[in-house]
């Protein structure tokens, strides 16, 4: 097959081939953008026992890829989102079943929806506030535990409507549990993953709902939880509709009320919730604490910023009514957060079918072939690389491994392939499965950093130290594996 000629990395061990290098680097991408660099935006890798793996970062390839049904879930994403989010969850259906129900949730996630979400989003940024106002005047803290709450709180009370103080409390505990769950990641993981990667779809299913271990009977409890929790939520929404109360601006209500046009079934609201939950808490939460970071860093653009947020806060008749997409120095912060460190680096497809992929330029093969297209086999596994297209000089220049925000504002970026569906970053992937929830995130993200940046100054305390590494998603952690970020916070105000 043409893969065996794609050029690519030496793999030093059979059973776990590149994996380790992949997933578990010192620090993140470490071995990724370097190979990115040797090989180019298309190269082979190993995969455990020895399978071929394709690393596809190449614009027209990712392009064809996130819209063509013939790439499906590979098999480590396919295990994940059976685990935390369950077969009801859109995420787990395929097809036109797939279509079907994205578009019955698509009314809470439109502009105008989540324009009316704004109060909500400003209601948790201020609660952040008040917790950093009980510190002392200036402190050292975990923004990443902080930005945790605060996402976890805005998913809670934006989609289900209910804050998170009024959740059954097992249920909370068993969210925060699963998501520091994702820390386990290790090499027997990754092994765990391949061996049952191996199964058929169907025998793989039915072992994951039935082995008796520790961690899949917290998942299957947190999942059963939020369902209960959704369909609590579902249920007042439904009585309060019929009564003809006042409905409150959030996601279910939304949804809840769009029911008598046929487009959904009650369960097919509250089986939405674990995938809500998880899905919109940590990857909001991470970007924004590896944003602050780099504005921690750099204090003459934080600086900027901040004079750009306090000038529209000035402005503003109330800052309620402030819109967040005309501040362009905050907006090139935030692209630059997702384009740097997108928390799903390189979700992973399987080809369906035999199929072709066309490249944007043409690969030179080891047995010196000059191809513009890759034949795939049916079965082979691809990683969308998301971080390494990000990454690609030409696209984003010569200095794009530096987080630098002016890139978005002077002009300096190749027009490239529009692939996903904010900025033509690939964050939020693209195609039928693009993120439902990234105007929800990208709002929330405006909403906090500008909050934030108008009261507090951040600085890197004295031997500061962090890892990125790819636990499930992108996450900050400590020496100790701990996930923490700590920054120095100063009270400006
Ligand atoms: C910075 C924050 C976020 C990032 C970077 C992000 C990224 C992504 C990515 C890459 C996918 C596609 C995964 C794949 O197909 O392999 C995805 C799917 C999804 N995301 Fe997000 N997400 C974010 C925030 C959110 C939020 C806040 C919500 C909910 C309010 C959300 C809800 C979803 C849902 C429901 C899907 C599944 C879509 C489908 O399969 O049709 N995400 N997200």
């Amino acid at each position: 097959s043409t893969i065996r000629h794609v050029p690519g990395p030496p793999s030093t061990s059979w059973i776990f081939g590149n994996m380790l290098q992949l997933i578990l680097p010192p620090q993140h991408g470490d071995y990724e953008y370097s190979w990115l660099n040797i090989y180019g935006s298309v190269y082979r890798f190993k995969g455990c026992f020895g399978n071929d793996r394709l690393m596809v970062a190449d614009p027209t390839a990712l392009k064809h890829i996130v819209n063509s049904p013939d790439f499906v879930f590979g098999p480590t994403l396919d295990i994940l989102v059976q685990c935390l989010f369950g077969e009801r969850s859109v995420m787990a259906r395929e097809g036109t079943d797939h279509q079907r129900l994205r578009a019955g949730l698509n009314p809470g996630f439109t502009a105008a929806a989540v324009r009316s979400y704004q109060p909500i989003f400003e209601k948790v940024a201020q609660g952040i506030t008040e917790k950093l106002e009980h510190e002392s005047e200036s402190f050292s803290t975990d923004i990443s535990a902080l930005f945790s709450s605060a996402a976890f709180d805005a998913i809670s009370e934006v989609a289900l409507g209910c804050p998170t103080g009024n959740l059954d409390p097992k249920f909370v505990k068993t969210n925060l549990e699963v998501s520091h769950l994702t820390l386990s990641q290790s090499a027997s993981a990754i092994l765990g993953d391949a061996l049952l990667g191996i199964l058929p779809p169907y025998i793989r299913h039915k072992l994951i709902l039935n082995l008796p271990t520790k961690n899949l009977r917290l998942l299957h409890a947190q999942r059963a939880l939020a369902t209960e929790a959704g369909a609590r939520a579902v249920c007042e929404k439904r009585d309060l509709l019929a009564k003809g109360g006042d409905a409150t601006e959030d996601v279910f209500t939304l949804l809840v009320d769009s029911v008598s046009t046929g487009a959904l079934g009650f369960e097919d609201i509250s089986g939405q919730t674990s995938l809500l939950m998880l899905a919109g808490g940590e990857t909001t939460a991470n970007t924004l604490a590896f944003g602050l970071f780099e504005l921690a860093r750099d204090s003459e653009l934080q600086q900027r910023l901040r004079v750009e947020i306090q000038d529209a806060l000035g402005a503003a008749t109330n800052p309620t009514s402030i819109s967040y997409d005309n501040l362009p120095l905050l907006n090139a912060v935030i692209k630059e957060s997702l384009r740097m460190y997108p928390v799903i680096p390189f979700p992973e497809r399987v080809a369906a079918t035999n199929t072709v992929i066309h490249l944007s330029h043409e690969i030179t093969l080891t047995n010196g072939q000059r191809v513009k297209q890759i034949p795939i086999r049916k079965g082979q596994v691809i990683m969308t690389g998301i971080g390494s297209f990000q990454r690609i000089e030409e696209i984003w220049g010569r200095d794009a491994n530096k987080f630098r925000p002016g890139r978005w504002l002077d002009g300096s970026m190749r027009s490239a392939e529009a692939v996903g569906p904010f900025a033509n970053l690939l964050s939020f992937s693209g195609g039928a499965r693009t993120c439902l929830g990234w105007r929800f995130a990208v709002l929330e993200m405006q909403v906090i950093l500008c909050e934030l940046l108008s009261k507090f100054s951040f600085t890197l305390p004295a031997g500061h130290f962090h890892r990125i590494r790819f636990v499930g998603v992108l996450q900050p952690l400590d020496e100790k594996g701990d996930k923490r970020l700590s920054l120095c916070v100063k009270r400006i105000l």
